[in-house]
């Protein structure tokens, strides 16, 4: 299980991450999601034992990750800018990380190269961004890791590959329980493979949810009365977003759904349907909630 505990973060100018607490557990897919700036790459950073923090803890499996050779071994992470030694081609690279990682699969690497059709022979800096991140996933597939850890990985990335890639990833949480962590400015990117997802917004974890709670928990309900709404109909639940559209009023309200329709029907609405929610929908208004428009991370 991987924890951060209270962890802060500051470089000279900025404060990266404050008291930033989260929980992944093995064999999950976990999607960072913030804005420019919000602190997913320090995040990331800490958890690959790049950075160390500045407080509290950063651990996986109780083990703190800074400096810990054994706990490096077993995890890779892809970068938002991949980085290859000078003149390497992707063959130099396995050799590179076969002689770093105990689990590096020879066959699975030689497989994948033939998959993607990467020209072993060619220097992997003539390659464009998008071939070039290709080679990432090929290489940390390779080394068989227990924790997959992403900056924006599909970033340049065509449909095609995309979704090659995202099955890569899905059949490794599916037969070796392996665990992901995504970073993205981009729900719509990670939503179909992420079954939890964290919003870091300027160092701060605004919520952290698994997928289905968060849908469970956020409901849009259309409602109309004869005389005109009741002031206190949501009284003591979580109002997260109401209008008016004629004489009817849509709501989004957080809460047990049995409790909301014994409230509602105690005020005998003419209408009331709970419609479903997309999952865009309830960051929208679960960010409202917390003051921010989260636009920019669902374009
Ligand atoms: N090496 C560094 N030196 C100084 N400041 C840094 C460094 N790395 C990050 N920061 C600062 O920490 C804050 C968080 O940056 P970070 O790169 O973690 O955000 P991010 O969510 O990954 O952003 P983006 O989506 O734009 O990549 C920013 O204010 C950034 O300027």
């Amino acid at each position: 299980m991987i924890k951060f505990e209270n962890v802060s973060k500051s470089f000279e100018d900025a404060d990266a991450l404050e008291n930033v607490n989260l929980t992944i557990n093995k064999g999950s897919i976990y999607g960072l999601l913030g804005s420019n700036g919000a602190g997913k790459t320090t995040l990331l950073k800490l958890l690959s034992g790049i950075y160390i923090e500045d407080q509290g803890s950063v651990t996986i499996n109780d083990q703190s990750v800074y400096e810990n050779t054994m706990i490096k071994d077993q995890l890779f992470f892809i970068p938002d800018h991949p980085y290859f030694l000078s003149q390497y081609t992707i063959t130099h690279m396995g050799q590179f990380y076969k002689n770093i990682y105990s689990n590096w699969n020879e066959e699975r690497f030689q497989n994948l190269i033939k998959a993607f059709q990467i020209d072993p022979k060619r220097k992997l800096h003539r390659f464009s961004k998008g071939l070039q991140r290709q080679c990432a996933f090929i290489l940390g597939l390779s080394t068989m890791p227990e924790l997959l850890i992403l900056d924006e990985p599909m970033d340049g990335l065509d449909p095609v590959v995309r979704k090659n890639i995202k099955s890569l990833i899905i059949e490794d949480v599916a037969e070796r329980e392996m665990t992901v962590l995504i970073s993205s400015h981009n729900l719509r990117e990670v939503e179909d493979i992420c079954d939890y997802v964290g919003i870091l917004h300027k160092g701060n974890m605004l919520i952290e949810k698994e997928l289905d709670d968060l849908k469970s928990d956020v409901h849009k309900i259309q409602l109309a009365f004869k005389d005109g709404s009741p002031a206190d109909i949501f009284k003591g639940l979580k109002l997260l977003h109401s209008e008016k559209r004629g004489s009817v009023l849509l709501c989004i309200v957080r809460g047990n759904e049995a409790d909301i329709r014994t409230r509602v029907k105690e005020y005998e609405p003419v209408i009331f349907d709970i419609l479903p929610l997309t999952l865009e929908e309830i960051f929208i208004y679960e960010m409202e909630d917390v003051g921010y428009a989260i636009k920019n991370i669902l374009d």
